[in-house]
């Protein structure tokens, strides 16, 4: 998709589940190069919000625009080469290899008929590789174990080699070693030139690897703006109804829950 920025932005934008009003009237810019995450207790719309962003649900009320255009009036295959979407579950209905799931996220660029290219596959083995996949690109996906499935499809989404990263939750299932090596690929995509909006709840992926936050309240109250400004004990105690402190080691801040025994 040709154009100048890329931003998304949310013009007004609410969101209703089954007649509960979840996030109201957000109105705020995710602009090109910035690394997002959004944080908020279970169930208050986090992956409604990312799966409006990403054109695959409708809002209740008010628009999306990528650039300056509304999102769904922007043709699927256009969008898909700017925004890749990763959901919260990983679904794998049909028996299929690591590499041909990898390989999946090359179709935005594929006509109806094409074969898996030299280049895509050239893109899929780097993906693979920057994911510690590449020894079971042949396994079907049936025998993998949780965090190598998830591992897998983050693989697909940056093999998309879209403006966009739209992560649900792509901590989930992983161990803290390929956790702090994701941070190290959000970075180096950053570096890229590539705009990421992640969904999770670990404060410290956001300290780690994003640039801005948005909280969202049970309330359907929203806040956003720069880490630093916004990601706050203070902040961040409201939002999960728990006491949470902000510790510092070597000029590096970590937020730690308050538990008591
Ligand atoms: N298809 C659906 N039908 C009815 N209610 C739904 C549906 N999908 C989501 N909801 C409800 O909408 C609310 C928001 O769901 P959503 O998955 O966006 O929350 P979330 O903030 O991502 O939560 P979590 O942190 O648990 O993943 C929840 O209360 C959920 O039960």
């Amino acid at each position: 998709m040709a154009s100048v920025n890329l931003n998304i932005t949310c013009e007004n934008l609410s969101l209703i589940q089954h007649q509960r009003c979840l996030l109201r009237s957000l109105n705020l810019t995710f602009h090109e190069g910035e690394a997002w995450m959004i944080l908020g207790e279970n169930g208050v719309g986090k992956s409604t919000l990312l799966s409006v962003l990403a054109g695959w649900q409708a809002s209740a009320f008010g628009v999306v625009k990528l650039a300056d255009q509304v999102l769904h009036q922007i043709n699927g295959k256009d969008r898909a080469k700017t925004l890749a979407w990763l959901p919260q579950q990983d679904e794998y209905p049909f028996p299929e290899t690591v590499m041909e799931r990898v390989l999946s996220g090359r179709h935005p660029y594929q006509s109806k008929w094409h074969l898996d290219s030299e280049f895509d596959y050239a893109i899929a083995t780097d993906a693979l590789k920057k994911l510690d996949l590449l020894p079971l690109k042949n396994q079907d996906l049936s025998t993998l174990s949780g965090g190598e499935r998830r591992r897998t499809s983050l693989a697909a989404i940056l093999s998309q080699q879209t403006k966009w990263l739209l992560l649900d939750e792509p901590m989930s299932q992983l161990d803290i070693r390929h956790q702090q090596q994701l941070i190290s690929i959000f970075r180096a995509c950053r570096e890229n030139g590539q705009s990421i909006i992640a969904v999770g709840h670990e404060p410290n992926h956001a300290q780690a690897f994003a640039s801005h936050v948005l909280l969202i309240g049970t309330d359907g109250s929203w806040q956003a703006g720069s880490v630093e400004e916004v990601l706050t004990a203070a902040n961040l105690s409201k939002i999960y109804h728990t006491e949470i402190e902000a510790w510092e080691k070597n000029g590096e801040r970590r937020f730690v829950p308050c538990l008591s025994r």
